[in-house]
């Protein structure tokens, strides 16, 4: 391998600890900032992920509020719920995990959080403001990704960006994100043709399509810098959507599946409830953690 590998796991250690630090801080001030975390259903790995939040929202000396439904919540009763911790002042972020169940309209449920709280970043108000340069809540895992790739590369203005991948919660907010930082962003799709060529023009390149090892060796630029977004469980084990071994031999840098991005969703997560607790009480928004 001759890839420098960034390692996400230790970069999203170093960010709970100023996290907590910052949290303390305010805690000094009386004020206890506040995660409501709601999962419907039983999705195996849903579970997990939300089982990390409350655990590291409680670490980080935040308060942790976990709503567990089951799969056949009628959506009106999840909307309540939403309503009732909108209205919570000791609520400050509020995440419905996804998937939801098929019954359920996704777009109505994120919408009816109120934008200040949306600690996800998915609500139409804070894509728009993304979208359009204003302060908005920034979706947890493209936020974590230019974190990393900002500490491994310092400026990204000019470079040249390749982001596969056109979800709502990651590629088309990764996109925007680099844009911002002044990267020439192209984002790629199942569709696009010439995807291979496409990718060897990028100095930074984000997968982020869900499908394992998707991206081969060469089709990355030597030196250019990689970040593997995906979480695919395969019977080899949980890999990524770059065939890692390859990759890691062509590119400058790359981020490994499991310890890269993945952590820094959580992380992040934190950073945007300590950002949401902050704006609530008037605060200036806590230094490193917006991007
Ligand atoms: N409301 C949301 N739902 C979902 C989001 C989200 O940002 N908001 N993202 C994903 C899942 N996710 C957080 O919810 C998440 C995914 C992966 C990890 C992580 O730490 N991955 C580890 C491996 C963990 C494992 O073994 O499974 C890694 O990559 O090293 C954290 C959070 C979908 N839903």
């Amino acid at each position: 391998m001759t890839a420098t590998l960034i390692d996400g796991k230790a970069f999203a250690a170093g960010l709970r600890e100023r996290i907590a630090g910052h949290t303390a801080a305010m805690k000094e001030r009386g004020i206890t900032p506040g995660l409501a975390v709601v999962l419907v259903g039983e999705d195996p790995a849903s579970q997990v992920y939300v089982r990390s939040k409350g655990k590291q929202t409680r670490e980080t000396g935040m308060n942790s509020f976990e709503h567990r439904l089951p799969t056949d919540t009628p959506e009106a009763e999840l909307l309540a719920l939403i309503e009732q911790l909108n209205e919570d002042p000791s609520v400050n972020g509020i995440l419905v995990q996804l998937p939801l169940p098929g019954h359920m309209d996704e777009a109505a449920v994120i919408n009816a959080i109120r934008p200040e709280k949306d600690v996800d970043g998915f609500h139409i108000l804070n894509v728009g403001r993304l979208a359009t340069g204003q302060k908005s809540m920034v979706p947890c895992t493209p936020l974590g990704s230019l974190m990393l790739l900002r500490d491994h590369l310092g400026s990204l203005s000019g470079k040249s960006a390749v982001v596969i991948g056109r979800s709502n919660i990651v590629g088309k907010p990764m996109a925007q994100l680099l844009l911002r930082d002044s990267a020439t962003v192209t984002i790629a799709h199942s569709r696009t043709q010439n995807l291979p060529d496409l990718c060897r023009g990028a100095d930074i390149l984000v997968a982020a399509v869900g499908r394992p090892h998707f991206v081969k060796g060469d089709w990355i630029k030597p030196g250019a810098t990689v970040i593997d977004v995906g979480i695919n469980r395969t019977d080899d084990g949980l890999v990524g959507d770059v065939d890692f071994a390859a990759a890691s031999q062509v590119a400058g840098a790359i981020t490994p599946v499991p310890g890269g991005v993945g952590p820094m969703t959580i992380a992040c997560l934190l950073a945007n409830t300590l950002t949401a607790t902050a704006r609530a009480n008037g605060l200036p928004d806590p230094e490193g953690l917006t991007p």
